[in-house]
């Protein structure tokens, strides 16, 4: 479990955290949200739909239990679990405008489905307005919808704990679970050819960074 150590200070809290290593994942100021003192949880809780926390709870315990696996700093990857989603609820011109003020770069495709930046724009906002700092972390919850080419074990356990994770049920799903648990790199090439193959079946648009995110890992087989 992610230790995250809250004070209370008038209405905000001063939220700290560590890597298995002691070295600081983040700290900031963050406005009282609930009444779980200290508990990043809560403040995601407020953001979300409650299916979508129950997705993001079921996301952290997955990358937890793969960051184990596969010997990875489990904080990090529960911090990058329980924040993925951070932005996942806001409204697509909200995305888009934030992106815009952040100069997140955006096509075309992002502008017509802007859903897709809320990995970006979480990754953004999760440093501004949480304090978290670690690259690593930002860098997986920015991927974690699209893939990337290059990226790094933490991006590739939350990309596909995104896809595995105990509320997802699709057709599938448990031989990718399967597969997970046995290679991670051959479990990401699948959960993108999953999203690859759902966009293409329902005649969507596709996101150029996942077409580079396959033909990276593809040519790499
Ligand atoms: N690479 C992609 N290109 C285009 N659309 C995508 C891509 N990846 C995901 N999507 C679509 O974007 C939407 C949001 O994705 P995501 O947040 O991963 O889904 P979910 O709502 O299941 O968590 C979904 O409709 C999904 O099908």
């Amino acid at each position: 479990m992610l230790q995250v150590r809250g004070s209370k200070a008038g209405t905000e809290q001063e939220f700290t955290a560590n890597d298995d290593s002691g070295n600081k994942l983040f700290s900031g100021r963050l406005r009282e949200a609930g009444r779980e003192k200290g508990r990043l949880e809560a403040v995601v809780r407020d953001r979300l739909t409650e299916e979508r926390y129950a997705h993001v709870l079921a996301v952290r315990d997955c990358a937890a239990k793969l960051a184990e696996l596969y010997g990875v700093d489990r904080e990090k990857a529960e911090l990058a679990g329980v924040l993925h989603d951070y932005a996942r609820d806001l409204p697509g011109e909200v995305l888009l405008s934030l992106a815009e003020e952040r100069g997140i770069p955006f096509s075309e495709i992002d502008r017509k489905v802007p859903i897709l930046l809320h990995g970006p724009v979480g990754a953004a906002l999760v440093r501004e307005e949480l304090g978290v700092e670690n690259p690593e972390v930002l860098d997986a919850i920015a991927l974690h919808t699209l893939g990337g080419a290059g990226m790094s074990m933490l991006a590739k356990i939350v990309y596909v704990a995104d896809i595995i994770a105990a509320d997802r049920d699709f057709p599938g799903v448990n031989r990718l679970r399967q597969l997970a648990g046995e290679d991670l790199d051959r479990a990401l090439v699948e959960c993108l050819a999953t999203t690859l193959r759902y966009c293409l079946e329902r005649r969507r648009l596709i996101h150029p960074q996942t077409i580079t995110a396959w033909n990276y890992y593809c040519l790499r087989d």
